[in-house]
């Protein structure tokens, strides 16, 4: 369990905007941060690293304090075991993805997990290679196993996904989640993706202005019912069509575009933009606005 209760002023773009962020995160869970631009995440996610001092605070992590600044405990970065991959991959240009992966053990460690790595998040054919050769989701593999060399408790991914296309973006998911489970970390994530959020999380923590506004399982957060469908999708409406009593929609989802014949009372609903979950029961397709 991480409890995190911290405060911080910070400098927005309107004024001073006071960070507030009181919640508590179960052990091998996967979280979202998700909100508005400038909203605190990064901070957040800064200041659990170890990267920022809040003004007040105390951060427990497993049962060991952290931070506590009233005690005067402030424990550094390298001793917070912590996995960073951001969307910029800061791998060493002069390295290969093998040296780059060695480069993060710590001295005297066993090398194992370097190979595991390669294995699961199969890098074995671009192991000799540097990192200007290989293509923006192939470093983003790199970046995700390097943060795991060192067996973190923590993983923290800050929209590492959002440089990519829709299909590179849908494997590296499965990569993260695949990690995630196997080293049975607890993972937090900031991605602005409502799809990719559903696709991914346990439990959303929605930021605005500094401060948790609401938090839950992502149907909660986005308030649609979850449904024991036989398939299910998320999109964007595109296009919305009125054809007597019935609206044709045209849907997003990643690269392709999906038409689905939604009813009076579903259609009126919605406009172009809208995020939206289509499941289907025996054929007959539901829909639900989200976000
Ligand atoms: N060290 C700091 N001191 C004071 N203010 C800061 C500091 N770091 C960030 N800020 C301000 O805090 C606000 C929140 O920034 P943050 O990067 O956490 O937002 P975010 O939710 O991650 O946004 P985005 O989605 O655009 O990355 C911004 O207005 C930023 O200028």
């Amino acid at each position: 369990m991480i409890e995190i209760s911290i405060q911080k002023k910070l400098k927005s773009a309107s004024g001073e905007m006071l960070l507030n962020i009181n919640t508590a995160i179960k052990k091998g869970s996967l979280v979202t941060l998700y909100g508005k631009s400038g909203a605190g995440k990064t901070t957040i996610l800064r200041i659990l690293a170890g990267l920022l001092n809040p003004d007040h605070g105390k951060i427990d992590v497993n049962g060991a304090t952290w931070l506590n600044t009233s005690e005067g405990i402030n424990l550094k970065p390298q001793k917070r075991k912590i996995g960073f991959v951001f969307q910029d991959y800061a791998l060493f240009p002069n390295m290969t993805v093998i040296e780059n992966l060695k480069f993060a053990l710590n001295k005297g460690e066993d090398d194992n997990i370097i190979n595991h790595l390669i294995d699961i998040i199969e890098l074995g054919e671009l192991q000799n290679r540097k990192p200007d050769t290989l293509s923006g989701g192939q470093k983003q593999r790199v970046a995700l196993a390097r943060a795991l060399v060192q067996k973190p408790s923590i993983l923290m991914l800050d929209e590492p996904l959002s440089a990519l296309d829709s299909e590179i973006r849908f494997k590296l998911q499965q990569y993260i989640l695949k990690v995630h489970k196997e080293y049975n970390l607890t993972t937090l994530l900031i991605s602005h993706d409502i799809s990719e959020i559903i696709r991914m999380s346990d439990k959303v923590l929605e930021i605005d202005q500094g401060k948790i506004i609401k938090q839950g399982k992502p149907n909660e957060v986005f308030n649609y019912k979850e449904l024991n469908a036989k398939f299910q999708f998320t999109g964007t409406i595109i296009e919305i069509e009125k054809q007597d009593f019935l609206y044709i929609l045209t849907i997003r989802i990643g690269k392709d575009l999906v038409k689905v014949v939604a009813d009076e009372s579903e259609g009126q609903q919605l406009v172009i933009g809208d995020n939206i979950l289509v499941s289907a029961k025996a054929f007959n397709p539901v829909i639900h606005k989200i976000g």
